[in-house]
């Protein structure tokens, strides 16, 4: 909503597989939201993350509602089915494209971990990005992100903010699950009791 000043909103957007989401996610999307001001965070869950092609995803739904879960007691983050609902490859074109169009009064910033946001010319219509939205890099274990990492992207579209070091990872939730090694405090309890009742991650088969 616009006030009656006319003032614009700042809404964060952070979109990931969140497979699982976990607290690296969650403290990154806390802290960018207090950085900026921001009025809301929206998580996007992607609906086929293109770029992980090589690897088996967990179902959407299931990402979906391990996100709402794990978002539910924060006032200022909701989640939006955007991607999932879109069909074919996810691309962040369209998600801040569906964004605009929803929140039209709204200034946007895409955040991402570090490792994401060097890979960024990677992506589909990279350079068309930085006009919908800005850029919010948040610094990841095991990545130093230097200025030449960000290479071609504008000075005045990209912002790295410094978060407490997390070194959590959703490969690293997977596998402790697979292993049957506990998950508790890397993830929410809600997504804890979520993996263990819908079967996520099982051993994977030894082959005599
Ligand atoms: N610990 C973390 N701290 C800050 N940002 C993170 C962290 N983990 C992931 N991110 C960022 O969150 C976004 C979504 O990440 P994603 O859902 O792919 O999780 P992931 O832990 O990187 O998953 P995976 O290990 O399966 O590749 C990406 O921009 C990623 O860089
Ligand atoms: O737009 C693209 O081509 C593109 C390629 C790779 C990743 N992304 C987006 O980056 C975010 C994090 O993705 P991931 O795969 O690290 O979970 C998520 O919102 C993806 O849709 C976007």
């Amino acid at each position: 909503m616009t006030d009656s000043g006319g003032a614009r909103r700042r809404v964060g957007v952070m979109g990931g597989t969140f497979d699982p989401i976990h607290h690296g996610h969650l403290v990154a999307a806390s802290e960018v939201q207090a950085w900026f001001d921001l009025d809301e965070v929206v998580f996007v869950p992607t609906g086929a993350p293109w770029q992980k092609s090589g690897r088996e995803v967990s179902p959407a739904e299931d990402r979906y509602l391990m996100t709402v879960i794990a978002t539910a007691a924060n006032p200022r983050f909701r989640v939006s089915r955007v991607d999932i609902d879109r069909t074919g490859p996810t691309y962040t074109i369209d998600t801040l494209r569906d964004l605009g169009q929803q929140l039209p009064d709204a200034d946007l910033y895409f955040i991402t971990g570090a490792d994401a946001l060097a890979n960024i010319f990677t992506w589909r219509d990279a350079e068309e990005l930085f006009e919908l939205a800005n850029f919010v890099g948040c610094t990841r274990p095991g990545y130093d992100l230097g200025s030449e990492a960000l290479g071609d992207i504008p000075a005045e579209r990209v912002t790295l903010v410094e978060i407490p070091a997390l070194a959590i990872s959703s490969t690293d939730c997977r596998e402790r699950t697979r292993r049957g090694e506990p998950v508790w405090y890397l993830v929410p309890d809600g997504v804890v009791q979520y993996i263990a009742k819908h079967h996520l991650y099982p051993a994977t088969q030894e082959t005599p």
